[in-house]
């Protein structure tokens, strides 16, 4: 506990007159503090035990079936100014929202335990961030001892030093002598709320992940993308993945992708059978903050300590590391339970003749709904992947060679293809669109999602994207940057591109183009690999098949172009200047095409 005096202690204090809670726990971040936590939320019925012969030390939770993923539309970005939300953030005008917040949660941890969460994110580099998260949720507490770095130490740590403000309640208070629900939430009220200029969140009604574990998505990427446009460094949706090849050589790259689009599996992507000798290590699965390092070259660091995955798609084949990632010290939300205490999700093989689904009914194989929620989640250490890197926790980062950004797209969009420049592969980044995900609630089937940081960007978009732009010149290292799509779709449907370990492939070859080692023919969109360069002799994919997987249709590229320049039409006027010279060498490009075969 900190000194009665000390700014801490009086932001608990305050929280704790307002919200009344029966009890306030200062966590201290040990395991014997995580076991308590765990047995409690047995006891509550929120956290069912696995089977210890299956999967040791692990947990199914089930959530309320309205409290499943983030909800955008309840996430709102607090500023004095709306300008500076900008047009893709609900804004609301900070005195307004918290008075709003405050009478919500007046008395809202009645009957409840406080526990105080002292963390940080990215600990000990130079642009580490400190919070506390105050929280009525137990689930909540145990997430984030897996997920941050948290406790004593961190406390001990932060005296004096500014950190972020985190309050968060389920909303849902009891009455005396009331017990709690198995998931307890508010069916009425829920907000996430960001206040950036008094570095405050303050999140109401909900238990999920993406809107309860502050530290995660309110903090490390809505409040750190508004610090870092201010200190000169990148807040990103970024993992982070090396590859060494066999003679030791070590490169790193970093990729954004929308909500469920890959980015748990490319971080720890297996590499197939031919490409013996080369190495994946995993740094980061979902958020990485990047800046520039004392040669001028791209650094990066992943903020968090654990991940917090999607579990329906993971196999054995799919994603052999995830899987043993997860056989052990891991919560579950919202799979499907089987009849010996194991968990179970769609894609992981045969269904079982019979199952518990993630809503607690009896489930079979013709039941005609899915037995796990398509968002169900992990929640492990990331110590418990076995290609965790050996830098994943160094204080000065890892040093960027290439920049991924990929979306969900089944036409259009080749596999992979390099950008130009710099400012051109921005403006691939700006457009990044995807096809609709779990991770989110009511989303459009197809939605532009600039940099996968649409929900996540904590201040005006063309602000952050002018941002980018102009991050160019922190850097004398040239970093390419590539655009990635594993989901293209052939004329009957099926994915042309096998994906997962294939994606392997991808990546070497990035990180051979950003040694200047391979050369790129050039297509319309930008750079392309050659089919030898890829698929190296391994035949993964027919030079027949390639060609379908790899083409661009001009007539499509520019319906494409003509929808991103709506899209940034729609995000602020300020966007036309900067992107005109790329847009100017995409359409030369396609013009040079339709002559030379006319
Ligand atoms: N076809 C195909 N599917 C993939 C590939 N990689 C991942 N997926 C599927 O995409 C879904 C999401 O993958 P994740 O790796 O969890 O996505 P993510 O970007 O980490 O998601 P968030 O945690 O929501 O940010 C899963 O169902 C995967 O099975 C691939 O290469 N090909
Ligand atoms: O925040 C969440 O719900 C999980 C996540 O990683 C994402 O949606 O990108
Ligand atoms: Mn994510």
């Amino acid at each position: 506990m900190p000194a009665p005096n000390s700014s801490v202690a009086a932001f608990v204090a305050e929280i704790a007159a307002l919200c009344k809670p029966a009890a306030i726990h200062w966590c201290d971040g040990s395991e014997a503090e995580y076991s308590a936590l765990c047995a409690r939320l047995v006891s509550e019925g929120t956290l069912i035990p696995l089977n210890p012969a299956k999967r040791p030390n692990s947990y199914l939770a089930r959530s309320t079936p309205d409290d499943v993923a983030r909800l955008e539309h309840r996430t709102f970005i607090c500023t004095t100014d709306a300008a500076e939300a900008g047009p893709t953030n609900n804004w609301r005008e900070p005195v307004a929202m918290r008075a709003e917040l405050n009478t919500l949660l007046d008395g809202a941890m009645a009957g409840r335990t406080l526990y105080v969460l002292p963390f940080v994110m990215a600990s000990g580099t130079p642009i580490e961030m400190f919070g506390v998260q105050v929280t009525d949720s137990a689930y909540v507490a145990a997430s984030m001892h897996i997920m941050t770095r948290m406790g004593a130490d961190v406390l001990a740590r932060m005296e004096g030093k500014p950190f972020v403000r985190c309050v968060h309640s389920v909303g849902a208070p009891l009455a005396q002598g009331e017990t709690s629900s198995s998931w307890p939430s508010n069916p009425t009220h829920k907000y996430i709320a960001h206040f950036p200029e008094t570095a405050e969140i303050m999140s109401f009604g909900s238990g999920y992940g993406g809107n309860a574990l502050l530290g995660k998505k309110c903090l490390a990427l809505r409040l750190a993308s508004v610090e870092a446009h201010k200190s000169g460094w990148l807040a990103e949706h970024m993992l982070i993945v090396g590859l060494e090849s066999p003679e030791g050589e070590k490169a790193y790259v970093a990729g954004a992708f929308p909500s469920a689009c890959g980015k748990t599996n490319f971080a720890m992507v297996e590499p197939p059978e031919d490409m013996k000798g080369w190495t994946v290590s995993t740094v980061g699965d979902d958020i990485a903050w990047l800046f520039a390092g004392p040669r001028g070259e791209l650094r990066a660091v992943n903020p968090e300590a654990g991940f917090f995955g999607v579990a329906p798609g993971t196999s054995a084949k799919t994603n052999p590391v995830a899987m043993d990632m997860v056989g052990h010290d891991c919560i579950f939300t919202n799979c499907a339970l089987t009849e010996d205490g194991d968990v179970w999700w769609e894609g992981m093989g045969t269904p079982p003749d019979r199952l518990i689904d993630w809503q607690g009914r009896p489930w079979t194989p013709d039941a005609g709904r899915p037995a796990a929620h398509p968002n169900a989640r992990f929640t492990v250490r990331a110590t418990n992947c076995r290609t965790l890197d050996a830098n994943w926790n160094a204080p000065e980062g890892v040093e960027i060679s290439a920049l991924l950004f990929g979306g969900r797209l089944s036409k259009t969009f080749p596999l992979v293809f390099e950008a130009q420049d710099w400012a051109e592969g921005v403006l691939w980044a700006a457009t990044l669109s995807s096809e609709a995900t779990a991770a989110a609630e009511g989303q459009a089937d197809i939605r532009r999602d600039p940099f996968a940081m649409l929900p996540f960007c904590g201040y005006n978009i063309a602000d952050y994207m002018a941002h980018w732009l102009a991050f160019k010149d922190k850097l004398t290292v040239d970093v390419p940057i590539f655009r990635v799509n594993w989901f293209r779709k052939d004329e009957n449907g099926r994915f042309i591109w096998p994906g997962f370990r294939e994606n392997t492939r991808v990546l070497r070859w990035v990180v051979e183009r950003a040694r200047g080692r391979v050369e790129a023919r050039s297509g319309l969109l930008g750079g392309l690999p050659r089919h030898e360069d890829l698929v190296n002799g391994s035949g993964s994919i027919d030079a027949a098949r390639f060609d379908i997987l790899m083409a661009s249709d001009p007539d499509e590229i520019r319906a494409e172009l003509e929808g991103q320049k709506r899209h940034l039409a729609g995000m602020g006027e300020a966007l036309d200047g900067p992107f005109a010279p790329s847009y100017r060498h995409i359409h030369d490009r396609l013009d040079a095409a339709a002559a030379t075969r006319h």
